[in-house]
C-alpha cells in the first residue's frame, strides 16, 4: 500500500532514521498518517509519534545519535521535539491507559489514525479510514470539541486544507458550541484564521465559519456585503496584475491583510482593538488601519489631483500596494486604481517617488528660519509644485517657498 511507503520512506529517507531505533511500541499519529494516506506532500515535516513511556527520554536518545536538536515542549504530560532540518519528530506520552484511549481524546476521526513502523500497520479504532476516503472531517464526539475549542476552528481550516466537507453533523455541533471558541487565546485562533485568509481555498470556509459563528466573537462587525468583498480579492489581484506591465504579483500577506481590512469594524478605533485582540503584530495592524483611512479621498473624488495622488503615496508608502487592492474591492474606480498601481510601480515616477529639491536645512539658511512646523509646510508645498512642474531647480523651489512665507 503506498500509504506505507510514504511512511516509511518519512522516516528512512527523509530523516534518514533507521526504524530499529524506535520502540516497537511506537506509533506515528495525526497529520502525517493522514497526509501520506491523502498521497499529500508537505515541504516542512511534522512527524507525531505517541510512545507508551519514556517520551523525553526516546527523543533524548534519537537527537544525540543523529545530533538534532531537541527541545523537551511540555515535561508534566511528557513531549518532546526532536528538531532536523527538514522537519520535527515529536514523540508524546500516550495519553490515557491505551493508545486507543489517546486516539479517542483527538479532534477528528481522520486525525485518529495510528501506524506502526514495525509491523507497518494502520490502527484504526474510530473509522478514519472510512471518513477519509469520504473525504469528511466527523469529530470523535461534542465533548472533544469542547475540551478545546479551538477544534471548532481547526475544522474549517483542515477542511480547506485538505479539501474535505466537514460532516453535517459535526457542523451542527460546531454551530451550537461556537460560543466556546472564545476561552481559546488569540494566538492560537489568529494562527487558523490566517491560514483561511492566506490561501484562495480559505475563502469558501472563512465564509461558512462566519456563517457558523466562529468569526463574529472577534471580528464582531462582519456583514455579508463585506464578505462578498473579501471572496472577490483574489479575482481583484488577478485583474491588477493582468494590467501591469512587470511580472507584479500581491503576496499571500497582502491579500491576507486586503481581507482582514475588508473584515474589521468600520469605526476605526473598534477595527484596531479588533486587531489587537487577535495579537495581530504593530506592523500589521498599522498596515490594515492605514488602508481604511486612506480610503476615502478615493471615494470623492472621479479624478485625483496630483496633489491628491501625492497626499495618498506619502500617506500609504510602503503599504500601497495593499491600499490598492483595498480600493478596487470596496468598489473605487478601476481605471483609477490600475493608473495609481502603475505609477507607485515605476521608480521613476515623480509623484509616487518624489525626489525632493529642498531638505529643511535649505530652507533655514536660505530663508533664514527657525526650526519650526512650518517648514514642513514649506516642504510640501514645494514638493507638489515640483510635481505639478512649477519648480524644477534649486533656485526656483527657494524662491517658491520664499513666496509662500
Ligand atoms: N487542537 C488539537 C490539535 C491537534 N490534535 C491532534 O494532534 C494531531 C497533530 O496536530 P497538528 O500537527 O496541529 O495537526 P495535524 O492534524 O498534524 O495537521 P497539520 O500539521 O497538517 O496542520 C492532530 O492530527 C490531532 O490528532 C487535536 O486533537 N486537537
Ligand atoms: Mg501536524
Amino acid at each position: 500500500m503506498s500509504c506505507q511507503k510514504n511512511l516509511d520512506s518519512l522516516v528512512k529517507e527523509v530523516f534518514a532514521i533507521n526504524r530499529q531505533e524506535l520502540p516497537e511500541n511506537a506509533y506515528l499519529v495525526g497529520g502525517a498518517v493522514r497526509d501520506a494516506l491523502l498521497n499529500r506532500q508537505k515541504d516542512y515535516i511534522d512527524l507525531d509519534f505517541v510512545v507508551p513511556e519514556k517520551a523525553i527520554e526516546i527523543a533524548q536518545t534519537i537527537a544525540h545519535q543523529y545530533k538534532a536538536g531537541f527541545v523537551v515542549l511540555d515535561a508534566v504530560r511528557q513531549i518532546a521535539r526532536v528538531v532536523f532540518p527538514q522537519g520535527t519528530l515529536d514523540f508524546a506520552q500516550q495519553e490515557g491507559e491505551s493508545l486507543e484511549i489517546d486516539l479517542k481524546r483527538r479532534d477528528f476521526t481522520v486525525n485518529a489514525l495510528a501506524y506502526n513502523l514495525h509491523t507497518q500497520e494502520i490502527f484504526d479504532p474510530l473509522g478514519g479510514l472510512k471518513d477519509l476516503g469520504c473525504q469528511s472531517l466527523r469529530m470523535i464526539s461534542p465533548e472533544n470539541l469542547q475540551d478545546d475549542p479551538l477544534r471548532l476552528l481547526r475544522a474549517y481550516r483542515q477542511a480547506a486544507q485538505l479539501d474535505f466537507e466537514i460532516e453535517p453533523h459535526t457542523r451542527a455541533t460546531i454551530r451550537s458550541l461556537a460560543p466556546l471558541l472564545h476561552r481559546v487565546a488569540a494566538e492560537r485562533v489568529q494562527s487558523e484564521l490566517n491560514y483561511l485568509l492566506l490561501n484562495s481555498r480559505g475563502n469558501k470556509w472563512l465564509k461558512s465559519a462566519w456563517e457558523d459563528g466562529l468569526l463574529s466573537l472577534w471580528l464582531r462587525r462582519i456583514t455579508p456585503a463585506k464578505m462578498e468583498r473579501v471572496m472577490g480579492v483574489e479575482a481583484a489581484a488577478g485583474f491588477l496584475e493582468s494590467l501591469l506591465p512587470e511580472n507584479f504579483i500581491f503576496s499571500p500577506s497582502q491579500l491576507q491583510l486586503t481581507k482582514l481590512a475588508l473584515l474589521v469594524s468600520d469605526i476605526l478605533a473598534e477595527a484596531e482593538k479588533e486587531l489587537i485582540d487577535l495579537k495581530y503584530s504593530r506592523g500589521e495592524i498599522r498596515t490594515v488601519i492605514t488602508v481604511i483611512k486612506c480610503l476615502p479621498p478615493l471615494k470623492e473624488a472621479d479624478n485625483l489631483s496630483l496633489r491628491e495622488q501625492y497626499f495618498i503615496y506619502l500617506n500609504t508608502g510602503k503599504v500601497f500596494p495593499v491600499f490598492a487592492l483595498f480600493a478596487l474591492s470596496m468598489g473605487i474606480n478601476k481605471n483609477i486604481v490600475a493608473s495609481l498601481l502603475t505609477s507607485y510601480l515605476d521608480p521613476d515616477n515623480i509623484i509616487a517617488h518624489p525626489r525632493p529639491l529642498l531638505r529643511g536645512d535649505d530652507l533655514i539658511n536660505h530663508l533664514h528660519l527657525k526650526p519650526s512646523p512650518i517648514i514642513g509646510k514649506l516642504l510640501t508645498e514645494v514638493q507638489i509644485a515640483q510635481i505639478e512642474g512649477q519648480v524644477t531647480v534649486f533656485q526656483e523651489a527657494i524662491d517658491f517657498a520664499k513666496k509662500l512665507l
